[in-house]
């Protein structure tokens, strides 16, 4: 993860929302509540609302992101990002090609980028301009069980783009810390955060995750020490 390219992404909790675990009444009261537990960017993620309520609620939750510092990014969506001023896009496999998005949105919005668990995908988003790598799934997981699984050496190998890496699907308290020392900057999580009775509490403990046991947090202290 080289600083120029990263457009503010730093290493942490990739909060995804998620329509089905989460009505519109709570929507935003537990995105604040991961946000003032250190997540560090948030996905909105909606396939079902009507659009109108999905603007406003966009709108909201750029409120939030920018009041705790974090980024918002939106799944799918290029237009809605650019109508809420969201600091990006997330877009699979199938969605919205990345050169569409980029000429909508600029060279400093981020475009997140599926990987699914193939490098070769990585390598043409990588050279196509993604902001960051996403892969996964890597458990079984309730959001998304159609997701095709992959397997965690992918992360480790991603580095080599010398952008954030991004790992996906299934992932709880009891297998975070696997993930970030096989090479994630970002854990991208829905219902192992929006699923917890505190999600402030449960975001706090990812966070803490991330400076046991990530590279750039463990640097650093061990230097000050
Ligand atoms: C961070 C992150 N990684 C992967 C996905 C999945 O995107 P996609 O493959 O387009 O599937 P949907 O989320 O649109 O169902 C994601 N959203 N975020
Ligand atoms: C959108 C998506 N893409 C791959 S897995 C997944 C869902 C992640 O949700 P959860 O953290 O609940 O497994
Ligand atoms: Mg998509």
């Amino acid at each position: 993860m080289t600083a120029p390219a990263c457009k503010g992404i730093r290493p942490g909790l990739y909060a995804i929302t998620d329509s089905a675990l989460m009505p519109d009444s709570r929507l935003i009261r537990d995105v604040e509540a991961a946000l003032t537990g250190g997540a560090v960017m948030v996905q909105y993620r909606d396939k079902n609302s009507p659009p109108s309520d999905r603007l406003s609620q966009a709108r909201s939750l750029q409120a939030a992101c920018r009041n705790a510092g974090a980024l918002l990014i939106i799944n799918d969506d290029p237009e809605l990002a650019l109508r809420v001023g969201a600091a990006g896009v997330h877009l699979g496999q199938g969605d919205r090609p990345l050169h569409e998005a980029r000429q909508l949105l600029g060279d400093d919005a981020i475009v997140g980028i599926t990987c699914h668990g193939d490098l070769e995908l990585a390598r043409t988003a990588d050279q196509a301009g993604a902001d960051y790598l996403a892969f996964g799934r890597f458990f079984v997981s309730g959001t998304k069980p159609t997701a095709p699984p992959a397997d965690p050496a992918v992360l480790g190998r991603a580095r080599q783009f010398g952008k954030p890496v991004t790992a996906i699907g299934g992932i709880t308290l009891d297998n975070a810390a696997q993930m970030i020392c096989a090479g994630a900057d970002l854990l991208a999580v829905v219902g192992g955060l929006f699923g917890s009775d505190d999600t402030e509490q449960r975001a706090r403990e990812f966070a803490n995750l991330f400076s046991r046991h990530h590279p750039l947090f463990h640097l650093s202290s061990v230097r000050e020490s």
